[in-house]
């Protein structure tokens, strides 16, 4: 059964946390992983697959129009040999019947099932899920214990729940211990109200009381929100307690090498990497070139060739055997992907490109093809 008592631990992010990320997060030293959020109706329609030639278990989904480009009925995928008593599986859902039920299709090929009561964005708000649960005390605490009743403890797998700070202390330290008595493992807390960004400095007043209450309720903590390397986790744990947990997002989605002791790898370096597990785990190619696109740095000459490429790997591929080792595209063939960017402008048809934030980019649909 996973212990999550002093983890340092991958946070949970929609695209960002499929299997290629997580391995590398595991690579470079994070204890526990968590998968991006998957909503137990999504669940729901997938069945289990053993995928001999990856030697990966994969959850294949009925549901979904295949003959769209770019769909695939992948849901989710792990690698049991490296992520075997570490991947955390991460649940949104707003109802205890389709939560158990959720939860028993993946619970033999994880390591423990989480719930999002922490997102505040209005696709898992509006349907009562994420940080809405955060306003119905009595329907979060019902789907822990059904969880715990019916899923955990017959498949021997520790539930746990994310939540955010509330706007008063005492409605936190409350919600907190009703949590902590429905007989979960552990409690995480995104040190920030729902209504503020994750640019803004976590709030972390009264992180001591509440990891008392769950100490006293046998339940570990891990905290979350502006940790962003080792030695954050290290004074963390010397501030509040050697039990303590960290949990990190942003700092690894740019450089998931943040967890490692040693300091942080060279973004090329990294991005290289990340390359290679994809192209190893058949990862899909927009999810492939989305992540790399969130790790290599938008002021560098490889971001916008990326950024204009269809997705499929062997172009990506190809233009990441084209970075040196400080991550320059080689002069060499400098010139020729200058050409064929300055052929390719990218049209964007409704923002303009300057208003545009990094994600936008991403998302982006190119007008053109480029070859590199
Ligand atoms: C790209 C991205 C996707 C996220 N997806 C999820 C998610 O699926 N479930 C969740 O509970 N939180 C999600 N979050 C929130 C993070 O898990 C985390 O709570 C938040 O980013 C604060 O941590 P940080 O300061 O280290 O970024 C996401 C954050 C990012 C940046």
């Amino acid at each position: 059964m996973a212990d999550y008592t002093a983890k340092f631990a991958l946070a949970p992010m929609v695209r960002i946390g499929e299997l290629p990320i997580r391995l590398l997060a595991l690579k470079y030293g994070a204890d526990l992983v968590w998968g991006p959020e998957i909503v137990d109706r999504k669940i729901l329609t997938c069945h289990k697959v053993y995928n001999k030639k990856l030697d990966t278990v994969d959850f294949l989904s009925s549901s979904g129009n295949l003959k769209i480009p770019g769909v695939t009925n992948l849901v989710f995928r792990t690698y049991r040999k490296l992520e075997k008593g570490k991947l955390i599986f991460q649940m949104g859902t707003a109802d205890p019947k389709l939560a158990v039920k959720a939860a028993n299709v993946i619970a033999d090929d994880v390591d423990g099932i989480d719930i999002n009561a922490g997102c505040p964005k209005h696709f898992s708000i509006h349907s009562g899920m994420g940080a809405a649960l955060l306003k119905k005390p009595d329907l979060l605490c019902e789907i822990l214990t059904c969880l715990v009743e019916q899923v955990g403890k017959p498949h021997k797998k520790p539930i746990s729940v994310k939540i955010r700070l509330l706007h008063e202390k005492k409605d936190t330290l409350d919600l907190v211990s009703r949590l902590v008595k429905t007989g979960i493992s552990n409690l995480t807390l995104h040190c920030r109200t729902r209504e503020m960004r994750n640019r803004e400095p976590p709030i972390r007043d009264y992180v001591s009381e509440i990891y008392d209450i769950c100490q006293k309720n046998n339940v570990s903590f891990i905290i979350n929100g502006g940790i962003k390397k080792y030695e954050d986790y290290l004074e963390i744990q010397k501030k509040y307690g050697a039990d303590i947990g960290c949990m990190i997002a942003s700092a690894a989605e740019r450089n998931v090498s943040c967890f490692s002791s040693k300091g942080l790898v060279p973004w090329s370096q990294i991005a290289r990497d990340y390359m290679k597990i994809a192209l190893k785990f058949d990862n899909s190619p927009p999810n492939t070139k989305y992540c790399l696109l969130r790790m290599i740095p938008g002021t560098t000459a490889i971001h916008p060739v990326l950024n204009s490429m269809r997705e499929p790997n062997d172009l990506m591929k190809g233009l990441m055997n084209m970075m040196d080792d400080e991550g320059n595209l080689i002069s060499s063939k400098e010139g020729k992907v200058k050409e064929h960017r300055e052929n390719t402008e990218i049209e964007i048809p409704y923002k303009r490109r300057d208003t545009l934030s990094e994600s936008d980019m991403a998302d982006q649909i190119p007008e053109k093809r480029i070859r590199v």
